[in-house]
């Protein structure tokens, strides 16, 4: 035993000082070269890098305690991996806003192929592919365009509330229909039956394989590709399975709607995204239909897993925030009344005379954003930064948990207090979260006057109709819980 353990321990040796050896020669080159120092951070391990240091459930935890010791830009090294952090607003706009053309690639995942999720254009590279799914998104989903969906939104909300009136404990599968039935009106001109919806579930079933997506799987799949390839009875093959199943499930997420949406075309008073599109196509040359076709499958169903987890984890977090605050759901309650009165419901024509609802809104965008990492970008070239030097295929992360935790901006940060938002005069503040929590640069969330629609629709909706509290028991005794958050890409309040 003993001449083995002296092996490995003068492998793991030799690697060691190998790193050591060739930071040093790194660290020398830029020197000689005069390349300017990387951003503050901490100290990496040998291959290893910071790894142990990060909390890999919930990284923006510790890239928002490292902001105090290293400031707003902070380097990483994750395994061979260098992440640059943004903790700052002001610097997310000067590199993902006003640096774009370098700040809109993404870092490539081993997972996204085998497990079938290049699907979304949401991962897909800075490139003339992705040009396409976003402006045919853009069409469909830019300020003027949402407009026409409103009412589709508020008769949605109301589905909501009679279905939370009728089933409150199931509250979170209403929050995920209302969700998944905006969205697949919107794109495909569905409408989805207020519960077990078949289309719903095949959206839902595919969902579960994005949880899948796991930074370890991508890290093992990444080192040892050929796990995708070894035979069903061996070690490890439980990954290949995974993706197997994953793939089938993104596939018929992809096709199934798409089909109905082309089959009904015809018959669809609706417009969607989808609809109008394959008109469009019908009068353009052979040669070019089948790339349209597939980037039209792409962004429609980027817009459905866009929209589903972030759309009703922030519902989540808005029903948390009202049984935790009851005077914000009073005081919001009043205005509703004081403005609308009682006899209808709020209709977006009303949206600027309540700005205390908006400021929930706000609030809520704030405290539990849904996705609290954004979705990572990536550098296409080297850069420079404040004296900082940000290598080319640098993975960049905006952190946006930090940045609505930071207590100089906001107070008592982690306390909901929608009043933050509201100056002397009773009006909304020029601070609006929806400024970061959609991400930054041309990559920002294009789906996010949609989602400013929908939620302010169903959050009105739910204050003018129905009181927001915890569960009682058969002695009419609130019963104590405790609130979970679920983490992955988005965060999410777990359901009980
Ligand atoms: C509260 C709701 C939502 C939040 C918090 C949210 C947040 C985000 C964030 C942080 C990104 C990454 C931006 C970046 O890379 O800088 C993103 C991307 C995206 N979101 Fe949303 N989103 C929401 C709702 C929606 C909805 C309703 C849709 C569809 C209608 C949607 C469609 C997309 C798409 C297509 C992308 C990918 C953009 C690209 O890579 O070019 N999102 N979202």
């Amino acid at each position: 035993m003993g001449p083995m353990v002296d092996s490995h321990l003068a492998i793991l040796a030799g690697i060691s000082l190998s790193f050591v050896a060739v930071k040093a020669l790194r660290w020398f080159i830029k020197k000689r070269q005069n390349i300017p120092s990387l951003p503050p951070g901490p100290m990496p391990f040998p291959l290893l890098g910071n790894v142990l240091s990060i909390d890999t459930k919930k990284p923006w935890l510790t890239y928002t305690e490292w902001r105090a010791v290293y400031g707003d830009l902070i380097f990483v090294q994750i395994l061979d991996q260098e992440v640059v952090v943004i903790n700052s607003q002001h610097i997310a706009q000067a590199l993902l806003d006003n640096r774009s053309r370098i700040y809109s690639d993404r870092p490539y995942l081993a997972t996204l192929k085998p497990y079938g999720w290049l699907v979304s254009f949401a991962f897909i590279g800075y490139n003339d592919e992705w040009r396409l799914c976003r402006r045919l998104f853009h069409q469909t989903f830019r300020p003027k365009s949402v407009v026409r969906f409103r009412q589709m939104q508020i008769r949605r909300a109301r589905d909501m509330v009679a279905n939370l009136v009728s089933d409150p404990q199931h509250y979170h599968s209403h929050f995920a229909t209302f969700s998944s039935s905006v969205a697949m009106s919107t794109v495909y001109g569905y409408d989805t039956s207020t519960r077990n919806d078949p289309l719903v579930e095949i959206v839902i079933n595919a969902m579960t394989g994005l949880a899948m997506l796991t930074p370890e799987r991508a890290i093992m799949l990444k080192a040892f590709p050929f796990l995708l390839n070894v035979p069903d009875w061996c070690w490890g093959s439980s990954i290949k399975r995974s993706a197997q199943a994953s793939s089938k499930h993104v596939n018929e997420m992809v096709n199934v709607p798409f089909q109905h949406a082309r089959e009904h075309m015809a018959d669809s008073s609706q417009s969607s995204m989808v609809g109008e599109n394959l008109r469009r196509m019908e009068m353009q040359d052979e040669a070019s239909k089948p790339m349209f076709e597939t980037s039209l499958k792409k962004a429609a169903t980027t817009a459905i897993v866009g929209s589903y987890e972030t759309m009703t984890s922030t519902l989540m977090a808005f029903t948390l925030a009202m049984v935790l605050y009851p005077d914000v759901q009073k005081r919001a309650q009043a205005e509703i009344d004081s403005v609308i009165g009682r006899d209808r419901l709020p209709m977006f024509e009303d949206r600027a005379s309540l700005p205390y609802i908006d400021a929930i809104l706000r609030e809520t965008f704030r405290w539990a954003p849904a996705v609290p990492l954004g979705v990572p970008h990536a550098t296409s070239s080297a850069d420079l930064y404040d004296g900082y030097f940000i290598p080319k295929g640098a993975t960049v992360v905006c952190n946006t948990w930090g940045i609505s935790r930071d207590e100089k901006r906001y107070p008592q940060a982690s306390h909901f207090i929608p009043d933050r938002f509201i100056d002397v005069n009773g009006l909304l503040t020029d601070d609006d979260p929806a400024e970061y929590i959609f991400g930054l640069g041309r990559r920002i969330c294009p789906g996010r006057y949609a989602a400013d629609t929908s939620l302010w629709s169903a959050i009105a909706t739910m204050l003018a109709t129905v009181d927001i509290s915890s569960a009682k028991d058969d002695q009419g005794k609130t019963i104590d819980f405790t609130a979970k958050f679920m983490v992955g890409v988005v965060r999410y309040l777990a359901s009980p």
